[in-house]
């Protein structure tokens, strides 16, 4: 445990040590002092006034109190360091991860570890490892001196103390199973939390809310109770130091009374041994709490580190090369071809069976097939968010091993089927992919989506707040404003998911004609329920489990593929009703 503590320090140990000495010093200071009361009171026995020691003493008290406190500032700005450094450093992380690597953990849970118990580690290597380790000098110091001042008395001392010792280590590990239980009552509380705010409409209209809350209060109820043993568990540490300090005092007055009247040890080294006795108290309590601290944390720890060990997806290792162009007499290479692609989510189950299939230049090419196909997983993997088992995939004729991800997903750009919208103004959304995109290309943008009208109403415009997940905009607006935001990064194949799922017939309409226009602009791959919206693609593709059983334009299709004209006449049936549900009465 304080091997990975100490590891998680690096960068920071320079000042850590600075920080340790520091403090050592001041107990160093500390422990000085008995020594020079002995001198005092000896010498005062003896008849002698002396000034300089008690000078000297003086001294010993103003810099254990000084270097001390300046110590402490130092070692509480490295704890903020290293905390800066670790939330840094797991955001960064935790942005990266591979898209698998979320699908095993809930994002409340998530954020659990990346607030709270970020807190609790910073702690550990603070109080733990410094003070830990300050304070066992110190004790290791004061016990040396006991002995060489009379090892008898030293001996109760220490007779006591390994008692205590013995009994709070026992305690303290007690304490970290607890709070691993704790934290992750925590930590599922918060998930289930994010689960119920993030779908607050769908649980107040299913009337769910007293069920919601009475499963919140369970697992709040849950937190509680390990709160509770924790604090059982803690709260007994302090009784037990103090009786085992008060048990040490009275034996070694008790001894140290019978060794004086049998003059085998003068007043002024039981004056010091008590004072040392009492001196080591405030280390042990801070030696025991930083156990008690590093058990702990032990579980935040183990938790924070399980984030940083999920694998990340690469970064860019290379600058952005843009293809380079094809030599004369060349054909241009396709902008998509896939070829023998297999993949699954789970070994056992392929979702995606040999598929193989090219989008041209300039062209417009549908997928479509019924629901679980495999449509969106094909998106998926030609965002690289997952692996293939087999199969190649090229972008402009280069394969993944010749293009890092960031300059692969600068020429690919993708509207998802549920359109997230971030939090902040219709701008922010629509420069979120292109930061450098100025005025004429965000109109522009926007007037391809035919959103311009609407924006214009608005009163502060493009500066208009978008609310939390888009909230201030209809579901079709929601939906054109993220396609406007991934035009704008002007991508060489655009990937629609169900770009017109929310658009009513008008828009729809507009819409089609306007990825009709854009196959001057960059090649579509569109997925599309609503076989009306890509009438006039170059080229359908019908998926069916997993693999492409027929393509072809829309004429060739119809009538001729069962799967497509059923997938067409459903479609037609679905939007008729749709309409028909819509019309005025
Ligand atoms: N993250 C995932 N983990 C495990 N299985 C998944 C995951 N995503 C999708 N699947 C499964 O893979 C299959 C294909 O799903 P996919 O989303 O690609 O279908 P689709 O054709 O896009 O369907 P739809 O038209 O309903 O969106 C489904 O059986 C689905 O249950």
């Amino acid at each position: 445990m304080f091997r990975h503590l100490w590891r998680m320090t690096t960068g920071q140990r320079a000042a850590l040590t600075v920080a340790m000495l520091l403090m050592t010093a001041s107990a160093g200071f500390g422990i000085a002092q008995p020594i020079a009361m002995k001198a005092v009171i000896d010498a005062l026995s003896g008849g002698r006034l002396v000034i300089a020691l008690i000078i000297g003493l003086v001294v010993l008290l103003l810099l254990q109190a000084l270097v001390g406190a300046w110590g402490s500032f130092l070692l509480e700005r490295t704890g903020e360091r290293f905390l800066l450094r670790l939330r840094t450093t797991l955001f960064d992380h935790l942005l990266r991860l591979t898209i698998p690597a979320f699908g095993r953990f809930r994002v409340g849970d998530l954020l659990s570890r990346a607030s709270t118990d970020v807190i609790l580690v910073r702690e550990a290597v603070t109080r733990a490892v410094v003070e830990i380790t300050a304070n066992v000098i110190m004790t290791v110091a004061a016990f040396t001196i006991m002995f060489l001042i009379d090892p008898v008395l030293m001996c109760v001392v220490l007779g006591v103390l390994v008692l205590g010792a013995v009994v709070i280590t026992v305690t303290a590990s007690r304490i970290g199973r607890v709070s691993l239980r704790l934290q992750s009552a925590v930590g599922t509380m918060t998930a289930d939390l994010e689960r119920v705010l993030g779908a607050i409409r769908t649980v107040r209209i299913s009337r769910a809310e007293h069920r919601e809350t009475r499963h919140l209060q369970a697992l709040a109820q849950e937190a509680y109770l390990a709160g509770v043993q924790s604090a059982r568990l803690t709260s007994a540490v302090g009784p037990i130091i103090e009786t085992i300090v008060n048990g040490a005092f009275v034996l070694v007055l008790f001894v140290g009374a019978l060794r004086i009247s049998r003059h085998e040890l003068a007043l002024g080294s039981l004056v010091a041994i008590l004072l040392y006795a009492n001196q080591l108290v405030l280390p042990i309590a801070q030696l025991v709490e930083g156990i008690t601290t590093v058990y702990k944390v032990k579980g935040a720890a183990e938790r924070t580190r399980e984030i940083l060990c999920l694998p990340i997806e690469e970064s860019a290792t290379s600058p952005s090369a843009r293809p380079a162009a094809p030599a004369a007499g060349q054909p241009e290479p396709a902008v998509l071809d896939v070829r023998g692609l297999h993949f699954g989510y789970t070994a056992t189950t392929p979702v995606l069976r040999d598929l193989t299939f090219t989008v041209p230049q300039h062209s417009l090419v549908a997928l479509v097939g019924a629901s679980g196909a495999g449509k969106s997983t094909t998106f998926a993997l030609i965002n690289r968010f997952y692996q293939p088992w087999q199969g190649t995939i090229r972008l402009g004729g280069e394969a993944p091993a010749d293009l890092d991800l960031p300059s692969w997903r600068e020429r690919v750009s993708w509207v998802e089927q549920d359109c997230p919208i971030l939090h902040g103004t219709l701008r922010d959304n629509l420069r979120y992919a292109a930061p450098d995109a100025d005025e004429n290309a965000l109109w522009h943008a926007v007037d391809l989506v035919r959103l311009r009208e609407k924006i214009e109403s608005l009163p502060a415009g493009l500066d208009s707040p978008v609310g939390e997940r888009g909230a201030c905009l209809s579901s079709g607006e929601r939906q054109r404003l993220a396609i406007a935001r991934a035009l704008l990064t002007r991508p060489h194949l655009l990937l629609l998911d169900e770009p017109t799922a929310h658009l009513d017939p008008i828009t729809e309409a507009a819409l089609t004609g306007t990825l009709d226009d854009l196959r001057g602009e960059c090649s579509l791959l569109v997925i599309a329920h609503r076989i009306s919206t890509i009438r006039s693609a170059d080229q359908i593709m019908v998926l069916d489990n997993g693999t492409i059983r027929a393509t072809g334009t829309y004429g060739e299709l119809i009538d001729a593929d069962p799967e497509f004209t059923r997938l067409a006449n459903a479609a037609h049936h679905a939007h008729g009703a749709r309409a028909s549900v819509g019309d005025p009465v």
